[in-house]
């Protein structure tokens, strides 16, 4: 049966201007990712980016979608990554299961036609993230454990931003067309991602913010330099940011976030730095 998704067409800075929570909300943010027993998914135009959670319970699931992207199969013309962030599973790829603990993640390449997910239990089922974009060439598919990446440790705990960013789809663990998937963990008493703030007008980028206590929020902040919004968001959501967008927030408590990107290239560094005195 085919997997239905939930799109979001493309905002420009104009669009937004005169948006109401709600229509910021509406056009930007994936209120639930998880969802027990479901495929969950959003195709956003930005880039062509498709992201959503995959939360098996007592039997195996797969993203079937042919029909709606006009192909055979759903990695017929793409890649996908996958970390998980619930409890144990495994993905079988072409019949091969390997196991996936949570922060197991996997680069799959393009043209891979089985893929199945599964968890080890269905009362503390595996929480399979999964980001895909558009690909026109064959890498291998690879397992990334969080384990093997060093992290690029950033910010300070003065500024309240120090952090560890781990690269899982990047150039330093393996190869890929166009995504770059990857994990930042806040140090205690820090606060605030990505802060100072950046956009990157080659690529757009998404986030999903998790593992917050049910009380937890995090204002996330959008939009061009000098004309900044927030969306507020609680465990499990996420949200798309345009390339001319920043990407930025800060939490009443402790989050952890994935961020994913596509579009021309695939240099991490390649970003638009945001002198402090340009933000409003
Ligand atoms: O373009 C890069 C992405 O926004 C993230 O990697 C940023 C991030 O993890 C952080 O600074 O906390
Ligand atoms: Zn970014």
């Amino acid at each position: 049966m085919e997997t239905a998704y939930k799109t979001y067409y493309s905002q420009g800075p104009k669009n937004i201007v005169h948006h109401s929570t709600e229509e910021l909300r509406e056009d930007f943010l994936a209120e639930e990712i998880f969802t027990a027993g479901k495929v969950v998914l959003n195709y956003t135009h930005h880039d062509r980016q498709i992201f959503g959670g995959v939360t098996p319970t007592d039997k195996e699931l797969e993203i079937v979608l042919n029909k709606s992207l006009g192909v055979e199969y759903f990695l017929e013309r793409r890649e996908l990554g996958v970390i998980n962030i619930g409890g144990p599973g495994s993905i079988i790829i072409e019949g091969k299961e390997e196991p996936m603990v949570k922060q197991d993640g996997y680069y799959i390449g393009k043209e891979t036609k089985d893929i199945r997910f599964k968890s080890d239990d269905a009362n503390n089922p595996a929480k399979f993230y999964v980001v895909s974009t558009p690909a026109h060439k064959v890498y291998p598919t690879v397992k990334i454990a969080i384990a093997n990446i060093t992290p690029k440790v950033t910010g300070d705990s003065k500024t309240l931003n120090k952090r560890s960013i781990y690269q899982y789809i990047h150039p330093n663990v393996c190869e890929s067309c166009q995504l770059q998937m990857g994990y930042t963990i806040l140090s205690e008493g820090s606060s605030w991602n990505t802060m100072p703030a950046h956009t990157h007008e080659r690529r757009m980028e998404t986030y999903l913010y998790f593992d917050m206590e049910a009380d937890t929020r995090v204002f996330h902040f959008m939009g061009e330099p000098d004309a900044t919004k927030h969306l507020v968001l609680s465990n499990e959501q996420a949200i798309i940011s345009p390339s001319w967008s920043i990407h930025t927030g800060v939490g009443t408590s402790d989050y952890t976030f994935i961020w994913a990107m596509c579009g021309e290239n695939i240099t991490y560094e390649d970003m638009d730095h945001v002198a402090m005195q340009d933000l409003k």
